[in-house]
């Protein structure tokens, strides 16, 4: 499956956040979505998952846009934010229910992958806890399992690393390899860049709502003339370029 974004203008009001972003996640792929702050990585997110309309441009899943076919472009995207987003109301076990019934998942197979992740994630015997219960390292934990248990062809993840404990972190890059294996493709904005540098294929280096770079690491190094350089320093060098105009 290829997500495309083309040509996207947007953001919250009359004055555009997005100027023109275009980028494309394929199938196996993991992409970082790199850029300071405020430099636009929830907005393209925001977007992509259909919380904001483009005023220009087009972005789709396998050719299917939101305007096309809502519910089959919805269906297709697994969304881990960057705050845990959990009903107070509900259990832990209510919440996987909810992902099997919204996402119309078997439920057997569905369970298989949850109890997989509920287990490497400590939380097998806490089905019955509610939210106000769990840390926040815990929270994101749900919403990982939620998003993993479904079959999802596109996972986006929004800056994953500052919550989870490092054994999380691991657990989490072992499941997007996996998801990655199996024909997903994954999108994942961070700012941490040593760990993106690490597991990322791809990488789309976001300023000033712009697309200032893509590609892979040896693309990127090519483009700023730098055959050892890191994504810390291409980021660093491309930022200051930003400053600078
Ligand atoms: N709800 C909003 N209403 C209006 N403007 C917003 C809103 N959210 C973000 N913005 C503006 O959009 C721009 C891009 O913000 P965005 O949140 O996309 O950046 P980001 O790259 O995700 O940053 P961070 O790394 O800090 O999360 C900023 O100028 C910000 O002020």
């Amino acid at each position: 499956m290829t997500l495309r974004v083309e040509n996207i203008v947007g953001g919250y009001s009359q004055v555009p956040v997005l100027k023109d972003v275009s980028f494309d996640v394929n199938d196996g792929e993991l992409v970082g979505l790199i850029g300071l702050n405020g430099a636009g990585k929830s907005t393209t997110i925001n977007h992509i998952i259909g919380l904001l309309t483009p005023f220009k441009g087009r972005i789709s899943i396998d050719g299917t846009s939101i305007m096309d076919d809502a519910e089959k472009y919805k269906a297709q995207i697994a969304y881990i934010p960057e705050t845990p987003i959990l009903y107070d109301e509900l259990t832990l076990k209510e919440h996987l229910e909810l992902t099997i019934t919204a996402y119309g998942l078997n439920s057997d197979a569905a369970w298989a992958k949850a109890n997989h992740l509920l287990n490497i994630f400590r939380l097998d015997n806490k089905l019955e806890w509610f939210p106000a219960n769990f840390s926040k390292g815990m929270k994101q934990k749900v919403m990982i399992t939620c998003a993993f248990m479904t079959d999802a062809k596109l996972f986006i993840v929004d800056e994953p690393f500052y919550g989870l404990d490092p054994i999380a972190v691991h657990d989490l890059l072992l499941e997007i390899e996996k998801v990655k294996a199996a024909g997903a493709a994954v999108l994942m904005s961070t700012h941490v860049l040593d760990t993106a540098e690490k597991y990322c294929d791809k990488f789309v280096l976001l300023a000033d709502g712009q697309v200032k770079a893509d590609g892979t690491l040896d693309e990127l190094r090519a483009l700023s003339h730098g055959e050892n350089q890191t994504l810390d320093d291409i980021y660093l060098a491309l930022a200051k370029e930003n400053e600078n105009e």
